[in-house]
């Protein structure tokens, strides 16, 4: 692997304004390129003698000028991120200094990292795994507390534990099979349809388990787009402005006062909704207000891009045929039915039942009161699945995980459903072996040059 050879340099901090920017040196050559443009302020330091985990203070040097300060941190081979010899160098914050030192470091021979190729020799150098690795972009993205655990249980190896778990009841069962079948001379205990099925099962609700995770879990990492509908006047810009907990959008008992879409993030629970306050849906007629039929166009437009829906209706008033064609193209949707006003509501009023089989669920609320608040928490967790999962508890955490995930997993239920046709035990070893090939991919182990390079495509330069 030739690149590793190299010697790289990168901001490791930022771009733009801040106290101080770090740059970092990897490579073999780190002590030999920074001692050339590094100037220790002491008289009888060096760079060269410099012991791994110490601090120098010095000058930079560019084309031979003294330039910025510079405080390094030394780490010696292999006890560093990378596992190479490792100098991080910073200088005062803003970019002019830290270009300036880039351009000290290249000249002297480094060469400038790509994006996540710190990372990426960790990973060359057995000090993480593949899953880690991407663990590391997710905690560098989230922003929530909770999606941060999540990451950074990951980034612990718990995910890759997780994991190997099933790959070694698979490997064992593998083995065993292939002594039974390829050494029917030997004494290999018989392997029983019961025993064989069993584990198979057992380890697919265990892959099932990590799958039906990962949307929950990029929930609480990413938040999730969600949108208001409702004709008008029934409360959604009364229930954005609760949620938001200050008067983010123009409210009046005028039918048609929302027109362009609203947008607002805000925190409920332990999920990041960002919020889209849409003009009130109902059918105009050819003759009708032009401004206003834009403005529902883009209402349901926005049903379809949301990953949650909450549909709001007037429980005072019974269902109207716009109530109606809502609740229609609800139908399937991760949506919520909010029956609003129940402080208004009397017995005869929006029947439930009418809605039901139309939404997930229904919570009745008084937005301008702010009641049900809680109930519309609760909710929103149980709907997207972050109620039932264990912030502990590691999760897949790329897409390209959950692929290789499912894999494995339709390769488990086809073997399951070889042997419960009647399929002799090499046409389910035949897929065995395919759900551990799906896990060799998952983990990184024997992982193809073109995975680790989906990989780090999406890097940042300096990790
Ligand atoms: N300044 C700085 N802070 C940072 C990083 C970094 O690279 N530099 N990290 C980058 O993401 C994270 C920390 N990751 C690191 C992981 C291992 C080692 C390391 O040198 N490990 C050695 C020594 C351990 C010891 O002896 O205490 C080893 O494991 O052998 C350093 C940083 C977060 N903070
Ligand atoms: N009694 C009662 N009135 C409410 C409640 N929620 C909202 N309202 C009132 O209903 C009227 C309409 O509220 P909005 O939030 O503007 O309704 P909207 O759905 O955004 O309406 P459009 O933007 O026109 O589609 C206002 O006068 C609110 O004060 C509630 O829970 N109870
Ligand atoms: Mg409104």
């Amino acid at each position: 692997m030739e690149h590793l050879h190299t010697t790289i340099c990168a901001l490791a901090t930022p771009p733009g304004e801040g106290g101080i920017a770090t740059v970092r040196v990897s490579g073999p050559d780190a002590y030999g390129i920074v001692g050339k443009i590094f100037a220790p302020v002491r008289q009888g330091k060096s760079v060269a003698d410099a012991k791994g985990y110490t601090a120098m203070l010095g000058h930079y040097l560019l084309h031979g000028a003294e330039m910025d300060e510079c405080v390094a941190l030394f780490f010696r081979a292999p006890h560093s991120y990378t596992g190479e010899d490792v100098i991080e160098l910073s200088v005062h914050g803003g970019t002019a200094m830290a270009d300036g030192l880039l351009e000290a470091l290249i000249t002297a021979g480094c060469a400038p990292a790509g994006p996540g190729e710190f990372t990426r020799r960790a990973l060359e150098n057995g000090r993480m795994s593949l899953t880690q690795a991407e663990a590391v972009m997710e905690v560098i993205a989230a922003n929530g507390r909770q999606g941060a655990a999540l990451a950074k249980s990951a980034l612990d190896g718990r995910l890759a534990k997780r994991i190997g778990k099933i790959q070694t009841a698979l490997q064992t069962l593998n083995a065993h099979l292939t002594a039974w079948v390829d050494y029917p001379e030997e004494d290999v205990p018989e392997l029983s349809d019961a025993a064989f099925v069993g584990t198979l099962t057992e380890q697919k609700a265990a892959l099932d388990a990590l799958i039906s995770g990962y949307s929950a879990g990029a929930v609480l990492r990413h938040g999730v787009d969600c949108v208001l509908l409702g004709r008008p006047n029934v409360g959604k810009s009364t229930l954005l402005n609760l949620l938001a907990g200050f008067d983010r959008a123009i409210v009046t008992p005028v039918a048609g006062t929302t027109r362009d879409i609203v947008e607002q993030a805000v925190q409920l629970g332990s999920v990041r909704l960002n919020l889209f306050d849409t003009a009130g849906v109902r059918e105009v007629g050819a003759d009708g207000d032009a401004i206003e039929a834009e403005g529902i166009r883009r209402s349901w437009r926005k049903l379809d891009e949301a990953g949650l829906v909450l549909a709001v209706f007037d429980a005072a008033q019974p269902l109207s045929d716009d109530d109606l064609e809502l609740a229609r193209r609800c139908q399937g949707r991760p949506a919520i039915a909010v029956l609003n006003k129940q402080d208004l509501a009397g017995e005869t009023d929006v029947p439930r039942g009418t809605l039901e089989p139309y939404f997930k669920k229904i919570v009745p609320m008084c937005a301008r009161d702010a009641v049900g608040l809680q109930a519309l928490t609760d909710a929103v967790a149980d709907l997207l699945g972050t109620a039932q999962l264990d912030p502990e508890a590691a999760q897949l955490c790329s897409a390209r995980q959950l692929a290789a995930a499912t894999r494995a997993r339709d390769a488990l239920a086809e073997a399951i459903a070889a042997r419960q046709n009647g399929f002799g035990l090499d046409a389910a070893a035949v897929c065995l072996t395919d759900a551990l090939q799906a896990l060799f991919d998952l983990t990184g182990e024997n992982a193809s040059d073109a995975t680790i390079e989906e990989v780090f495509e999406t890097f940042c330069v300096g990790k």
